[in-house]
């Protein structure tokens, strides 16, 4: 199975927590991957030729319960960041109707462009705390992962952080796929 716009959403429900809940935390270089604070997209471009944002689906869907956070509906965007023709990470983005409505021209314009270009570009997106999650061979994401013709040797890690816009809050989260664990731990 090739992942396509058939795929989407392919999010699951996934336990979210601080890394300071986390005793085997991934060692580094690894682990500052995880826990960096800044664009994932700025950091990923320095280590290829060519970088490419697939987008896998992008809709406005009801949200799984743990992941409404009170929202009737939510636009969610599905991608992978794919570096010289590899995908590295799957990324997922819940954005609540409201937010959508008040900046609907950058979100829905966005294409292959990556939604880092967007939040970090100006400071009226405010980052909060990151969030990490592991999952195991057996989840819907390692399937993915299989699915990219990735095997999953050992368990994938993930993050999540919310972006402040002022009340409302959109949600990004970031799986590494196996691939992108493989060249981290070279370098
Ligand atoms: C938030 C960022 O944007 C990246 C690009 C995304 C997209 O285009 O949908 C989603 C998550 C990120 O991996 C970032 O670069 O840090």
């Amino acid at each position: 199975m090739t992942v396509t716009r058939l795929s989407f959403p392919y999010g699951e429900s996934i336990q979210w927590f601080s890394p300071e809940q986390i005793t085997n935390l991934p060692t580094p270089p690894f682990q500052e991957w995880l826990l960096s604070t800044c664009s994932l997209t700025q950091k990923l471009k320095k280590h290829c030729t060519h970088f490419e944002v697939r987008v896998l689906g992008e809709d406005t869907l009801i949200p799984p319960a743990k992941e409404a956070f009170g929202c009737e509906s939510m636009w969610i965007r599905e991608v992978l960041l794919v570096l010289d023709g590899i995908p590295w990470i799957f990324a997922r983005t819940l954005i609540p109707g409201q937010l959508l409505e008040k900046k609907q021209q950058e979100f829905l314009g966005l294409g292959v462009r990556p939604l880092g270009e967007l939040l970090y570009s100006k400071d009226e997106f405010v980052p909060g705390r990151i969030e990490v999650a592991h999952f195991e061979a057996c989840s819907k994401i390692a399937k993915l992962a299989g699915s990219l013709q990735q095997d999953v040797s050992q368990e994938l890690w993930g993050r999540r952080r919310y972006f402040q816009y002022e009340t409302e809050q959109l949600v990004v989260s970031e799986v590494f796929l196996p691939a992108a664990q493989e060249a981290i731990a070279k370098l």
